[in-house]
């Protein structure tokens, strides 16, 4: 028997109970379909795909057998719901996974890690990567190559890697067990970024371990950028794929402006083509970033308010409560503006506000994207204000300053903090201010999109919430991280014989909702480089875009020195955030005691 947990008051609802039937038909169907393609393999167990083929209209798909089995009535008082509990949209199986489909031809996946050595390669890759295979979402036959130019041998790697892996709080089984299994397909081979020996030594070796199988191979390129194109070069001209396909995964900064980044891209295209590379924005991998166009385009009540007929403003929040940290080297070229605005806040605006896709499909959605972008204004200089942060000392403990960072210069004009007020001139959006924020060394550490809304016109409580209006609009806030939720501000009666409206929240903090932990982005954007999957991928017409709206304005504050203005590490920021949001008659949500 399947239980299925139903928005809808029990069996009372026709619609609830068509629903929870053609659910469990799919799941059967789902089901026996699986156990047809999950003989002799130990993957996908519990991963979830959104794949289209190119004929195939786009379903989501459950590969772990949800619904099928497990039963696990939901109590009225308990408002966790189980994994096999998720509500999801019907199943329809008609598209298998690539690699489900490719273990049946006893397919291999190679990884190849391209500075296998370096700080993003311990802090994220191999932990997903060892996430994923805990999960058995990796293909039966995979492995897995650190590259970099240190001398190190597989034990050392090995070594380093188990260093960094940690389980999941729900899933600590076996995990010891599970981490040698996995270490044990992790290999190294150290090389120079521009030696084509070293990568046809690379080529022999990963041979050896496809064993004559179909060859697909993974390089992700986690090295500064400047020898991005070397190691482009040699592994695709002496360790591309001979019989399955060969993919790329590019780590930001793609370039630092319009041409740069046009430079890298036409460089990039020298030897792999556009659906080979796979431009990396880890934020599109955010579960709630994820979920923004299952908010907006599944559920009937937002998509009719998405517009400037009833949206006052949009706000994109980014802040950390650390500074640059051992990376003021590379910061120092790039600043706040690139590093974060230009690409994971941008993305996000871009989701947010795009027009519905024609369907999932990775190509109709960055269609949609690209629209957005270009339908936007390139930002000007009064439309921004940056920041700086400088030592501070509290508590007894001194804070450095940003320029106290060795590899920074003294005299650095680089922002580390930056606001901007951005417009989508479509018939949607026409007038709405979309506003960003962004800032390292800041009071708290906060990823969020908050929407408010207008005025209700003529509301009849107007005297029951006082003078201020602004404080009193619907505000929707979607908080990416940390503590995930979506929330609701709304007036509500404060319960009793009088009239008195406070403000609550309709809330739906993940952790209290959802029993599972949260993948890291990582884990989700890799899967899907696997899959081929390009929903969360950049591609070159939107990279294109982006830098369009931002180019001016970096190059205009770079010409004209602006000068930052200095705000203390651990603060809220400079004011001048404030009056550039008032300009548009906007105050920050993030600010003040109901956030
Ligand atoms: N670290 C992070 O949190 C994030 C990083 N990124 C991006 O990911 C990529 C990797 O970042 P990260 O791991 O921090 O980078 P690192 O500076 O740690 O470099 C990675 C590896 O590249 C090699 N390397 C470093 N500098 C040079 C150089 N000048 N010439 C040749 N090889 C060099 C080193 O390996 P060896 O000496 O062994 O060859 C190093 O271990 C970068 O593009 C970065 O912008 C993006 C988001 C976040
Ligand atoms: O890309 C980057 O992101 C991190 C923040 O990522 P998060 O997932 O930890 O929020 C930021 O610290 C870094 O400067 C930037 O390059």
């Amino acid at each position: 028997m399947t239980t299925t947990f139903s928005p809808f008051p029990s069996s009372s609802s026709s619609a609830a109970a068509l629903i929870n039937h053609n659910q469990r038909i799919a799941a059967v169907a789902a089901a026996s379909i699986r156990s047809k393609h999950n003989n002799n393999n130990n993957f996908n167990q519990c991963c979830f795909s959104l794949k289209q083929s190119s004929s195939t209209p786009l379903h989501l798909q459950h590969q772990d057998g949800i619904g099928a089995s497990k039963a696990s009535p939901l109590k009225a008082s308990d408002n966790i719901l189980k994994d096999a509990e998720v509500l999801s949209v019907p199943p329809v199986i008609q598209d298998i996974p690539n690699f489900q489909q490719d273990t049946q031809t006893s397919s291999t996946v190679s990884i190849t890690v391209v500075g296998a050595s370096g700080d993003l390669a311990k802090k994220k890759i191999f932990p997903a990567l060892f996430a994923l295979y805990y999960e058995g979402c990796l293909p039966k036959h995979f492995t897995i190559y650190g590259y970099a130019r240190s001398k190190m041998t597989d034990a050392e790697l090995r070594t380093m890697v188990s260093k960094t892996l940690t389980c999941r709080i729900d899933q600590r089984e076996n995990c010891g067990e599970k981490m040698d299994q996995f270490l044990q397909r992790c290999f190294y081979h150290p090389g120079q970024y521009d030696s084509q020996q070293n990568f046809l030594d690379l080529d022999k070796k990963l041979k050896e371990h496809e064993d004559g199988r179909v060859a697909n191979r993974l390089f992700y390129l986690s090295i500064p950028p400047n020898i991005f194109i070397d190691a482009v070069k040699c592994a695709s001209t002496s360790a591309s794929a001979a019989s399955g396909w060969t993919r790329v995964i590019v780590e930001k900064p793609f370039g630092r402006d319009s041409e740069s980044s046009a430079a890298l891209t036409r460089s990039l295209k020298q030897y792999l083509d556009e659906d080979q590379i796979f431009r990396i924005d880890h934020y599109l991998g955010k579960e709630l970033v994820e979920n923004l166009s299952v908010l907006r385009f599944s559920n009937l009540i937002f998509e009719p308010l998405w517009s400037r007929q009833y949206i006052r403003n949009v706000q994109f929040i980014f802040a950390e409560d650390f500074g640059t940290e051992g990376r003021g080297g590379y910061f120092d070229n790039y600043g706040i503006i690139r590093d974060i605005m230009q690409n994971h806040l941008l993305q996000i605006l871009a989701l947010f506000a795009m027009e519905t896709p024609v369907s999932l499909d990775a190509e109709d959605i960055r269609n949609e994207k690209v629209k957005v972008l270009r339908s936007m204004r390139p930002l000007q200089l009064d439309d921004v204000v940056i920041g700086q942060y400088k030592s501070h000392t509290r508590g007894g403990v001194k804070y450095p300053a940003y320029t106290d960072d060795k590899t920074v210069p003294n005299d650095s004009l680089t922002p580390t903090f930056a606001a901007a007020a951005l417009f989508i001139d479509n018939a949607r959006w026409d007038g709405v201010p979309f506003l960003m924020k962004a800032g390292k060394a800041l009071h708290d550490r906060r990823a969020e999109i908050r929407v408010q809304f207008r005025h209700v016109p003529g509301n009849l409580y107007n005297k029951n919430i006082g003078t201020d209006l602004d404080l009193a609009t619907n505000e929707l806030v979607i908080r990416v991280q940390p503590d995930e939720a979506i929330y609701l501000k709304i007036n509500n009666k404060v319960p009793g014989l009088g009239m008195r409206l406070d403000r609550s929240n309709l809330n739906l903090l993940y952790a209290a909702r959802y029993s599972k932990e949260i993948p890291d982005a990582y884990e989700r954007l890799l899967l899907d480089a696997i899959e081929g999957e390009r929903r969360l991928f950049i591609r070159s017409d939107e990279l294109d875009a982006a830098w369009s709206l931002f180019t001016p304005v970096l190059k205009e504050l770079e010409e004209k020195k602006v000068v930052p203005e200095y705000y203390p590490y651990g603060s809220r920021g400079p004011v001048g955030s404030h009056y550039l949001a008032a300009r548009y008659k906007v105050r920050w949500g993030d600010v003040g005691s109901e956030q």
